[in-house]
C-alpha cells in the first residue's frame, strides 16, 4: 500500500523537483526559501551545506506558519556545495566566476556535498550530509570557452552541471550521482521512509 506524505519542497530548483518525482515522490507544494548563502569565516563546505539546508527548511516552515498551513506538513530542503579541499567553489552567476571555477576544477578531484533537511510536523529536524567525489579531465581552453558559451554554468554550485555538457568532463565519480545534481535520492528516500512514506507501485510517468 502506498503512502504519500503531505510534503512541501522548499526549493526553486526544477532539478530537485524532477529528482523527487523520478522516485515517485510528489510534493503538494513548492515553497522556495531565499537565504543569504555566504559562508561563515573558515566554514567547512560540509558545515555550510548542512547549515543552509536546515536554514531553508526552517525558513519555509516559518512561512507555512504565517500562512496558517502547517497541519501535518513535512518540509524538505537541500543545499549543494562544491569544494576542492576546504576551498568552496562558489555558485557561478557571472561568466568570469564560471571561468575561474572551471580553471580550478580542471584536472582535479573535487567534492560535492549536499545537505538535506526534513522538518517534521512535530518540529523535529532530520538531516543528512552526502558527499560525492568527482574527477574532471584536464580542460583545454576550447573546452572552457565552449562550456561558458553554453550558459549551463549559471546558478550552479561550482559553475557546472553534471547532467548537461559537463558530464563529458567527468573521468571518475565515487558516490551518488543524484547528490551532484542536487538531491541524493537514496538518502532522501530513507529520510522520508523513516516518516512512513511508501512509494506508489508501478512505473513513474
Ligand atoms: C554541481 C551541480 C550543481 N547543480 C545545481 C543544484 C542546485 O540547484 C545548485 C546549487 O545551488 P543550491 O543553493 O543548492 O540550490 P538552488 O539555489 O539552485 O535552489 P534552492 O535553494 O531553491 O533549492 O546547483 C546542478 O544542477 N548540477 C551539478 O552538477
Amino acid at each position: 500500500m502506498d503512502k504519500q506524505l503531505h510534503l512541501v519542497l522548499a526549493s526553486a530548483s526544477p532539478r530537485r523537483l524532477a529528482l523527487l518525482q523520478q522516485v515517485g515522490v510528489e510534493p503538494e507544494r513548492l515553497l522556495p526559501a531565499e537565504l543569504d548563502e555566504t559562508p561563515e569565516r573558515a566554514e567547512h563546505p560540509r558545515s555550510l551545506a548542512k547549515r543552509l539546508s536546515r536554514g531553508k527548511a526552517e525558513t519555509a516552515g516559518r512561512m507555512l506558519q504565517t500562512l496558517g498551513d502547517t497541519a501535518g506538513r513535512y518540509v524538505l530542503a537541500a543545499d549543494t556545495v562544491v569544494a576542492v579541499g576546504r576551498r568552496i567553489i562558489p555558485k557561478a552567476e557571472l561568466i568570469e566566476e564560471a571561468h575561474d571555477n572551471l580553471r580550478i576544477l580542471s584536472g582535479r578531484t573535487h567534492r560535492v556535498y549536499t545537505g538535506i533537511c526534513l522538518l517534521t510536523p512535530s518540529g523535529k529536524l532530520r538531516q543528512r550530509l552526502v558527499e560525492t567525489r568527482v574527477r574532471f579531465k584536464r580542460l583545454t581552453r576550447d573546452d572552457i570557452d565552449r562550456y561558458l558559451a553554453s550558459g549551463e554554468w549559471r546558478g550552479k554550485a561550482g559553475g557546472y552541471a553534471i547532467q548537461g555538457r559537463a558530464g563529458g568532463f567527468v573521468v571518475r565519480m565515487i558516490g551518488s550521482y543524484s547528490n551532484v545534481v542536487g538531491l541524493p535520492l537514496y538518502e532522501t528516500l530513507t529520510l522520508l521512509e523513516g516518516e512512513g512514506f511508501v512509494a506508489a507501485p508501478g512505473p513513474v510517468e
